[in-house]
């Protein structure tokens, strides 16, 4: 039986930020992740977080600025000095709150571009080297282009690739299904062929990206298959409620 942890970016926005954490956990979540907790103290978040019992699963590095379009920087030429500060920021947090787990986000830039690719593999391994030496792990993650126009990670496989070279065992891949889905399908192999090196999972239905088992994929099915895997992480929720956090929780029950 998989471990959900709700996504705090996604779900519970009935309440502010800092209340969906005792949110999530009345509504019997034991786990939590989020894209970002930098707008608020890492002391306040953490006490959030351990007032309400809950673990943290994930969240993300800084993406730059978000409100005017970025999406990350690692993938950018000419921001390095900007990546190694957001690094620096997302282990001082990581390590008050308490996650495992770090998302570094890729950031807009033309996939094929020799500069673009060049930049991400420096990042990648200030990143890789960072996190080693805090005893946290590090994840990237294919995003579709569809909701994200433009993002430089957009190919499973060659995220594979890009943590192959890293040749370090605690850089894994986030494997969204609803991107795998959008992006290339053939979900159930991808896990099965991916399993050594998938650290973090989200799901959310296909296309809408609402409740698991509304869309087109079978979600039971995929639940089944990670169990199968051995996956032993949390699978994050990370989708937007139909009709409300609470209200949609029913698919869960179902399992
Ligand atoms: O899938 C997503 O969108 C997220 O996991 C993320 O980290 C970037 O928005
Ligand atoms: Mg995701």
């Amino acid at each position: 039986m998989p471990k959900f942890a709700a996504n705090l970016s996604m779900m519970f926005n009935e309440v502010p930020f800092l209340d969906r954490f005792q949110a999530a956990a009345d509504c019997g979540f034991t786990a939590v992740e989020y894209l970002f907790p930098y707008d608020h103290k890492a002391e306040v978040v953490a006490e959030r977080l351990q007032a309400a019992g809950l673990v943290q699963a994930l969240f993300n590095m800084p993406p730059g600025d978000w409100a005017a379009g970025e999406r990350g920087m690692a993938a950018l030429p000419g921001r390095e000095g900007d990546f190694a500060s957001a690094l620096d920021t997302a282990i001082a947090y990581a390590k008050v709150i308490g996650t495992p787990l770090l998302h570094m986000m890729a950031g807009l830039a033309p996939a094929m571009d020799p500069q673009a690719i060049m930049t991400y593999r420096e990042n990648l391994k200030r990143a890789t080297d960072r996190t080693g030496e805090a005893g946290i792990g590090l994840v990237i993650e294919p995003i579709n282009g569809r909701d994200m126009p433009g993002y430089f990670l957009n190919d499973f496989n060659r995220a594979v690739d890009f943590i192959a070279d890293t040749n370090a065992a605690h850089v894994k891949l986030q494997f969204d299904v609803y991107h795998r889905q959008i992006l290339h399908g053939d979900v159930i192999m991808a896990l099965r062929q991916m399993a050594p090196v998938i650290g973090h999972i989200q799901i959310a239905s296909v296309p809408n990206r609402h409740e698991p088992m509304t869309g087109e994929l079978d979600d039971r099915r995929i639940f089944a298959e990670i169990d199968a895997i051995g996956y032993q992480g949390y699978i994050g929720c990370e989708y937007r409620p139909a009709a409300g956090t609470r209200a949609g929780l029913g698919w869960m029950n179902k399992l």
